[in-house]
C-alpha cells in the first residue's frame, strides 16, 4: 500500500494536517503511528482507512477489506450489542456466528444482550474493535486500541494482531499508552509537520517538542519516508539466533501467534504448497 504526496485539510480555510505525505507499508507490516498531540495521527488513520479523501496526493494498492476500529466508539446508538454487530455483520457480508467467537474472545460475550448506551467506555471500545475484526481485514486501522480495555484484553490484542499480520494484513495502530512498543518488527512512523517519517528501532519520538503541529501553510514538498519492512528486526543486547522450525500448516498461525505474544520476532519463510 503506497501513500504518495499525501496533502489534506478539513476545508479551504482550515490549516494542512499533512503535505506532500509519503508511506509504504507491506503485507504483514505493524506500523505505530506516533507523533505530538495533534498532529495528525487520527486524521493520518482515517485517511489510510478511506474515510477521508486526500486534498491532493494519492493512496494506492489499498488492501479490499479495512477495519478500522476509532479511538471513540459512537455509543449513543438505540441498539443492543448484538443487534449492532448483527447489522454490521451484513453490511460486511461476514457470517454472523463470528461475533460470537470475537466477542468470546475479546471478553464480552456477557454484554450481547445490553444497550449500546449502557456499555462502559472499555466495553464500547471493545464493540468497536469486534466491528473491524469479525471480517478477516486486509488492513487494520486501530485508533488508540487499548484505552480503556481490561488486562486481559490488552494482553489478547497483541496476539490478535501477530496473527493477522502472520497471514499477511497491514495492521496501524496508534497507541499513546505503548502497549505495542515491544511488538517484534513493529515499524514507527512519525506525523510531525506535516510529514510522516520513519523512526529508526529505539528512536523516541519527542511529544513534547513539536514546533508547528498545524499550521495555514500549503503543500511545499514536506518529507517523505519510503523504506522496505523487515519482518526480524528485534534487537537484544545479548544477540539474536535465527531459529528455524519446520511446523505442519495447521499449526503455524497458532505457533506464530504464541512465539510474537512471547516477544519473539517470527518470519514464515514459505508459504504452504497449496
Ligand atoms: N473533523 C475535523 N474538522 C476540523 N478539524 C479537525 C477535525 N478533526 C481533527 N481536526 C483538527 O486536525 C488536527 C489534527 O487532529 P488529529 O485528531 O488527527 O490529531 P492527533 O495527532 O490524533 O491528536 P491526539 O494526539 O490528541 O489524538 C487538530 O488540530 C484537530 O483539531
Amino acid at each position: 500500500m503506497r501513500v504518495t504526496n499525501l496533502s489534506f485539510r478539513y476545508g479551504r480555510r482550515e490549516p494542512w494536517i499533512l503535505t506532500e505525505a509519503g508511506l509504504t507499508l507491506s503485507p504483514g507490516d505493524v506500523t505505530e503511528i506516533v507523533g505530538p498531540n495533534g498532529t495528525g495521527k487520527s486524521t493520518l488513520l482515517r485517511l489510510l482507512a478511506g474515510l477521508l479523501r486526500p486534498s491532493t496526493g494519492m493512496i494506492a494498492e489499498r488492501p479490499d477489506v479495512i477495519g478500522y476500529a476509532p479511538e471513540r466508539f459512537p455509543a449513543a446508538q438505540p441498539f443492543t450489542v448484538t443487534a449492532y454487530l448483527r447489522h454490521m455483520a451484513a453490511v460486511q457480508g461476514t457470517d454472523p456466528r463470528r461475533i460470537g467467537e470475537w466477542c468470546e474472545r475479546l471478553g464480552m460475550a456477557h454484554l450481547l444482550r445490553h444497550p449500546l448506551p449502557d456499555l462502559s467506555k472499555g466495553s464500547a471500545h471493545k464493540v468497536g474493535l469486534v466491528q473491524a475484526l469479525m471480517r478477516e481485514p486486509g488492513l487494520l486501522i486501530l485508533d488508540e486500541p487499548f484505552a480503556g480495555l481490561d488486562a486481559a484484553t490488552r494482553a489478547e490484542l497483541p496476539r490478535i494482531i501477530g496473527e493477522i499480520s502472520t497471514r499477511g494484513g497491514i495492521v496501524v495502530v496508534s497507541d499513546h499508552q505503548g502497549d505495542l512498543r515491544s511488538f517484534p518488527g513493529l515499524r514507527r512512523h512519525e506525523v510531525r509537520n506535516r510529514a510522516i517519517s520513519e523512526l529508526s528501532t529505539g528512536e523516541a519520538h519527542s511529544p513534547h517538542t513539536a514546533t508547528d503541529p498545524v499550521t495555514a501553510a500549503g503543500p511545499v514538498g514536506a518529507a517523505s519516508s519510503d523504506t522496505t519492512a523487515s519482518p526480524v528486526t528485534a534487537g537484544s543486547p545479548e544477540g539474536v539466533v535465527v531459529l528455524e522450525v519446520a511446523v505442519p500448516v495447521s499449526k503455524v498461525e497458532d505457533l506464530a501467534g504464541r512465539l510474537r505474544a512471547e516477544g519473539h520476532a517470527v518470519r514464515i519463510a514459505q508459504e504452504p504448497a497449496k
